[in-house]
């Protein structure tokens, strides 16, 4: 149940893992704005300071309590002083008159007193509160720090030094290795492509082995042959002119495909006026397949690696990423180049790149070590290439700087970002690179660094895209290469059906996943829950019951850094205070007047702890005067207030 912030004694059951209270940064969706609000717009001005205070929210809000608390204070202090004075009048030395002077001075005094103990209260449990979430930050992913710190904030790897920017630099531009490439234009697709002017039209062949164990029995030649088409056409500039699934013995062919079937290809793709380019959809072509077929088609020839490498080069911004595509061109390059002085120099450049890039990998693991001590679960979220992974994070974490692309390989970088599960808890949602069919063993190693974190997360959600007619071999992909990187067998993969929204590619009862939908939301909230439930128990959390006083900077702080799973109110433990001066308000056969007076006082009580007792009482206070008119004995009185005070404290 969950009550109003500044309900009484109540109950919070948060989770937490052992001993250790879990902390996290708050919200992810504000950042701060320049400041053109009313200076008294409280919520704008924490959204401006939530970057620089993290606990700037929680901080306002105790203050005006304890604003609320002193005004309170004063009035009961005021009030009690004056029923006193009017009580004892005979044996005191002054006056009535001077009763109103002396009941301000104690009241001012007590509520200075009480307001400068919360303060204090407050203030400290705020800085130790500034002090916790400055420390999980890094995770936020506000649009002000992105500003501040642009791409660098949320990478999992933090910008290297100078001396590494250099370093890496002199690998990216080594002129003598340029021009050992220079002649491969097939690894440079990309120069290819910017230098062209208008289309460059391709020709599409989806080589498709009729029968043996190299037969393809999860998906048809057909859909095969539209994914080439969408890889080829993922490359900037490209536009698919013609395709067509060729039947063949097998792919280890001189040709790969048998002499009437290649004559038959080239008149035809010599009639084909705007074709440049022949795009043969199998892993990788051998040097001597790919010369005869470049001589014999008299065009460009690429197979599925220098098309991926393409859309890499391309996609790749950070400098991770682009030592990786360096990385992972050069198997092919060592292919294409048999003599030991490229060989040594290949070797070379390996040597450099892995340095370059093990470095990285050292900064990746500090920063993963760094949340393993404050405790962040890492969520990882992993999948075939535009089954909708960034969306999804996107959706349940509202960091509105990722956006998911219609777009193979859109996603080339690592990155965290910071989401909380429904019971408030904060987790690191990393978003991966996809995984696509027959692709060469050499390229998903080069990326296999980055794949790290999803390996040493504590739960992993594979995405898979149900409107896909593919989904069967989408979804075999993904766990073989899942199955190839060293990921723990206890770590939960939690399968979802995304895109739920289009058509399916089978009826809905017959998924064994969730279904949802990044875009229009639809599943997210029950697919968090049970996101919930399996990570709260793989990171080993467990529900704790805390009794708390209400409105206390404790529970303030729990809101901040642990899941608080509910609040209810204890019944066997009403504010003991409040109770004393209501009992003690009652007790007293006091005159009309002072009546309407203590039901003020009880109305400010009751702002101040606002719960169904505290807000009856009054009520019942100014019905029990109203009555009490009418009633002339005090015995009478007091039997008839008892009843109307008694069932307020039964609630
Ligand atoms: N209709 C619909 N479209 C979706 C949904 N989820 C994602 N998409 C679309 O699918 C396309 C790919 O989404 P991304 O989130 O970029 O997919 P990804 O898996 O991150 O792709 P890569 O990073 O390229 O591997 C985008 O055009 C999205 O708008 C969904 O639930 N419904
Ligand atoms: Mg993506």
């Amino acid at each position: 149940m969950l009550l109003p912030y500044n309900s009484p004694l109540s109950f919070v059951t948060i989770s937490q893992q052992r001993s250790e209270i879990r902390t996290g940064s708050k919200g992810t969706r504000l950042g701060s704005r320049r400041f053109v609000g009313k200076m008294n717009n409280n919520t704008e001005l924490i959204n401006q300071y939530k970057d620089a205070f993290p606990a700037f929210g929680g901080y306002m809000e105790c203050m005006s309590r304890t604003l609320l608390t002193g005004l309170s204070s004063f009035c009961l202090a005021f009030g009690g002083t004056y029923i006193t004075q009017h009580l004892t009048s005979k044996y005191l030395p002054y006056g009535r008159k001077n009763h109103i002077i002396v009941s301000s001075l104690i009241a001012c005094a007590v509520a200075y007193k009480v307001t400068s103990i919360r303060a204090e209260a407050c203030q400290a449990g705020c800085h130790f509160k500034n002090a916790i979430l400055n420390h999980t930050r890094s995770f936020t992913t506000s649009k002000s720090m992105l500003k501040k710190k642009k791409k660098a904030t949320k990478r999992m790897t933090p910008p290297p030094e100078d001396t590494d920017e250099d370093f890496e630099k002199s690998i990216l531009e080594d002129p003598d290795f340029s021009n050992l490439r220079e002649g491969m234009e097939d690894l440079n697709i990309r120069k290819y492509l910017s230098g062209s002017v208008s289309h460059i039209g391709t020709i599409v062949l989806q080589p498709w082995v009729k029968w043996g164990p190299k037969m393809k029995r999860n998906t048809t030649a057909q859909l095969m042959l539209e994914e080439a088409a969408t890889l080829v056409s993922t490359l900037p500039g490209v536009k698919v002119v013609a395709k067509e699934v060729v039947p063949v013995k097998s792919l280890d062919g001189k040709m790969i495909f048998g002499s009437g079937t290649l004559a038959r290809l080239i008149s035809e793709a010599r009639t084909t006026r705007t074709a440049v380019s022949v795009f043969i959809s199998v892993d990788m072509l051998k040097r001597s397949q790919i010369e005869e077929l470049e001589a014999a088609f008299g065009m460009k020839v690429w197979d599925r690696y220098s098309v991926v490498l393409g859309i890499f080069q391309h996609n790749a911004h950070t400098r991770e990423a682009k030592l990786q595509v360096a990385l992972a061109e050069l198997p092919y390059i060592r292919k294409r180049l048999p003599g030991e002085r490229e060989r040594m120099m290949i070797m070379e450049r390996e040597k450099r790149i892995r340095n370059a890039l093990n470095r990285l990998a050292g900064k990746r693991a500090l920063i993963r070590r760094g949340r393993t001590r404050s405790n962040l679960p890492t969520v990882a979220v992993v999948g075939y290439t535009n089954s909708g992974k960034t969306s999804l994070i996107r959706s349940i974490t509202g960091d509105e700087s990722v956006e998911g692309k219609n777009s193979l390989f859109a996603t080339l970088d690592v990155t965290a970002h910071g989401g909380r599960l429904p019971c408030g808890l904060e987790v690191a949602f990393i978003d991966t690179v996809g995984f696509i069919q027959d692709i060469p063993t050499e390229l998903v190693a080069s990326f296999r660094a980055t794949l790290e974190d999803a390996v040493c997360a504590d739960v992993v959600i594979h995405v898979r895209d149900a409107s896909h007619p593919d989904y069967e071999l989408q979804g075999i992909t993904v766990h073989e290469t899942l199955s190839s990187l060293p990921l723990s067998e206890e770590t939960p993969v939690i399968t979802v059906a995304n895109k739920a929204d289009l058509t399916l590619v089978k009826p809905k009862d017959e998924f064994g996943e969730h279904m949802l939908s990044a875009t229009t939301g639809q599943g997210i909230p029950e697919f968090l829950d049970y996101l919930q439930e399996v990570v709260l128990k793989v990171t080993g959390r467990r529900s704790w019951r805390f009794s708390l006083p209400t409105g206390s900077p404790e529970i303030q702080w729990l809101r901040n850094v642990a899941g608080i799973v509910s609040e209810e109110m204890d019944p066997e433990n009403l504010q003991p205070l409040g109770v004393a001066i209501t009992c003690l308000l009652s007790l007293f056969s006091l005159p009309f007047r002072l009546c309407h007076l203590s039901s003020f006082l009880l109305i400010c009580l009751s702002s101040t702890f606002s719960t169904v007792p505290f807000a009856l009482l009054p009520l019942l206070r100014i019905s029990s005067s109203v009555l009490s008119r009418h009633v002339q004995t005090a015995p009478s009185r007091y039997s008839l207030l008892l009843p109307l005070y008694l069932p307020s404290y039964l609630f």
